[in-house]
């Protein structure tokens, strides 16, 4: 029986090393390695260069991955993100705004919150009262102390970085720390086996390089899912429009400039605008649809949108970037399987493909089969889980737009018209108008957006439940100003204790974390 020894992971950017590094760490012995890994890229085509984003989960993968929390603050100009912050979805009033933290609603499973604050708080944003995370967000607060071992919370977590540093950093550790084989050079065609498999990928400098498990991390242009194997692309440009970004990095005023905590979007009028704030710059992008507005009007926006918040004028001119969104129809196919923008990609909005590309690490190295009998099973197990995650993405990405009372362009328009909302996002929203987002709306394991996601941004975006069906208890609204006290409770007690996030960068990076 044919046993998997060797993984060939095409592709260097984010999805190329993290998938690396996550295999690399799991199959390893006292005596080296139980299982070959090499990662191939191509010296003339660089990865994508961005994606800023993350989400809690990648505290776990890198530690798991055995980088300390200290090291890669310091080498990837990271700082912390607790969330998103919303302007201007729901109106284009400057003063709209909402937001969604990773933190869930205190008491969130002990009882109906949602009736508690329509029965008796109605005027205060959801999120604001059920959660101290937003209020330590306004104030530019470290989700930590310094005193916080490395990966470890106060507050629940993630990252912003910069692109780039984490694709080197990445890389640096799997060829010294974890024995990745490291392998510049570019393919230029694929042998197979009589049964379809991939036997090797030629290379232009080092000939024909044979693997049992082939790892697809070659960006949009899928080389060998979408390519070789033709695996159908499902678009989703008929739910989700986007499919242009302008980006460009944004110096502070000054050295000591806050930090934002958190993700800012703001929505635009044929699109939105991301603003991620790293120790030395801001991260700074528009998101637009390319069917409803032209690059120059995008440009003007963007431009107009960094003058107004403190950038300088006269920035040089953005990147460009275009993509289509949607997934394959199936990620793995025979022996290859696709990770990261070789799978699909929809929008930067709530930044889930990094987390993605974390969650097939995970599977594959979880499932990883240990003979070629075995690979056709998991692959169907990974194509379902997968298939599923992608459909729910598209279905939380588009309740952000779904709910908007914004008619100031055909964009907003036509994105509330229910032939562009998915069914089962549809039939959600019929429900949620007689009871909360649940977990019996979302009940596989490790789904990727929990039912609290769903309540942040639902209420944030302005839905208002039929009272009668808010709560079927008497008690409920009594229970959850309990709850309410205990979140104002914590807001003022964590308001004092935290450090703001630039000066917990700081203390990082004179001092470092200290060790678990
Ligand atoms: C505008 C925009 C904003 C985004 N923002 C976020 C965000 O905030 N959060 C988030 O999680 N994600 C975000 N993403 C997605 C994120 O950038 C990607 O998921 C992530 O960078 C992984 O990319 P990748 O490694 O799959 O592909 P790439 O970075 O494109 O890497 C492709 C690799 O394949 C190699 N390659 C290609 N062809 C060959 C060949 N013939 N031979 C050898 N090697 C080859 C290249 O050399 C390269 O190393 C964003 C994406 C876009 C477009």
């Amino acid at each position: 029986m044919a046993e998997i020894q060797h993984i060939l992971i095409v592709g260097g950017g984010s999805a190329g090393w993290l998938t690396a590094g996550v295999l690399a760490a799991e199959h390893r012995s006292r005596s080296g390695p139980t299982l070959r890994i090499t990662l191939l890229e191509s010296p003339n085509i660089g990865p994508i260069g961005v994606g800023e984003g993350t989400w809690p989960t990648m505290r776990d993968t890198l530690r798991s991955i055995g980088v300390t929390e200290t090291d890669f603050i310091r080498e990837c100009d990271a700082s912390f993100k607790q969330g998103s912050k919303f302007q201007q979805w729901v109106s284009n009033r400057q003063d709209d705004r909402y937001f969604h933290p990773f933190v869930l609603p205190h008491g969130y499973s002990e009882t109906n919150l949602v009736a508690g604050w329509l029965e008796r708080h109605a005027d205060v944003p959801f999120a604001d009262l059920v959660s101290f995370q937003p209020h330590l967000c306004a104030r530019d607060k470290a989700p930590k102390q310094v005193a916080t071992p490395e990966y470890a919370a106060v507050v629940n977590y993630a990252y912003h970085l910069d692109a780039g540093k984490f694709g080197l950093f990445l890389r640096k550790h799997c060829v010294e720390q974890l024995g990745v084989h490291h392998v510049l050079d570019h393919v230029i065609g694929i042998d197979t086996h009589d049964n379809g498999d991939i036997a090797s990928l030629q290379t232009k400098e080092n000939g024909a390089i044979a693997a049992d498990l082939f790892v697809d991390c070659s960006g949009m242009q899928s080389l060998l899912l979408g390519q070789h194997y033709g695996v159908p692309f499902k678009s989703q440009k008929h739910v989700l429009f986007n499919d242009s970004a302008l980006a460009i990095q944004v110096p502070y005023q000054n050295d000591d400039s806050p930090i934002g905590s958190q993700t800012v979007s703001t929505a635009q009028s044929n699109g939105w605008i991301w603003d991620i704030g790293l120790p030395t710059r801001r991260g700074i992008g528009h998101v637009y649809s390319s069917a409803h507005t032209s690059d120059e009007a995008a440009e003007r926006e963007l431009r107009t949108y960094i003058e107004r918040t403190g950038g300088q004028q006269g920035m040089p001119s953005p990147r460009k970037l275009t993509f289509n969104p949607g997934y394959r129809e199936k990620f793995w196919h025979r022996n290859c399987v696709a990770i990261g923008l070789s799978a699909g990609f929809i929008e930067p909005l709530e930044a889930s493909a990094l987390a993605l590309v974390e969650l097939s690490a995970a599977m594959l190295r979880d499932q990883m089969p240990a003979t070629r009998a075995a690979m056709d099973i998991v692959a169907r197990r990974f194509n379902d889980a997968f298939s599923y995650r992608w459909e729910r993405v598209i279905d939380f990405l588009k309740l952000h737009y779904v709910l908007t009372q914004r008619i100031d362009s055909d964009f907003w328009r036509d994105n509330c018209r229910p032939a562009s909302i998915p069914e089962r996002l549809q039939e959600q929203l019929t429900l949620w108008r007689h009871q909360p987002p649940s977990r019996y709306d979302f009940h596989r394991i490790e789904e990727v957006f929990p039912s609290a996601s769903y309540q942040y941004v639902l209420y944030g975006m302005g839905f208002r439940p039929d009272r009668a069906g808010a709560s079927r208890r008497t008690d409920d609204a009594d229970r959850a100003d309990g709850y309410f006290r205990e979140a104002a409770a914590l807001t003022s007690k964590m308001l004092a204790a935290l450090p703001t996030n630039r000066a917990l960068i700081d203390h990082i990076r004179r001092t470092g974390l200290s060790k678990i």
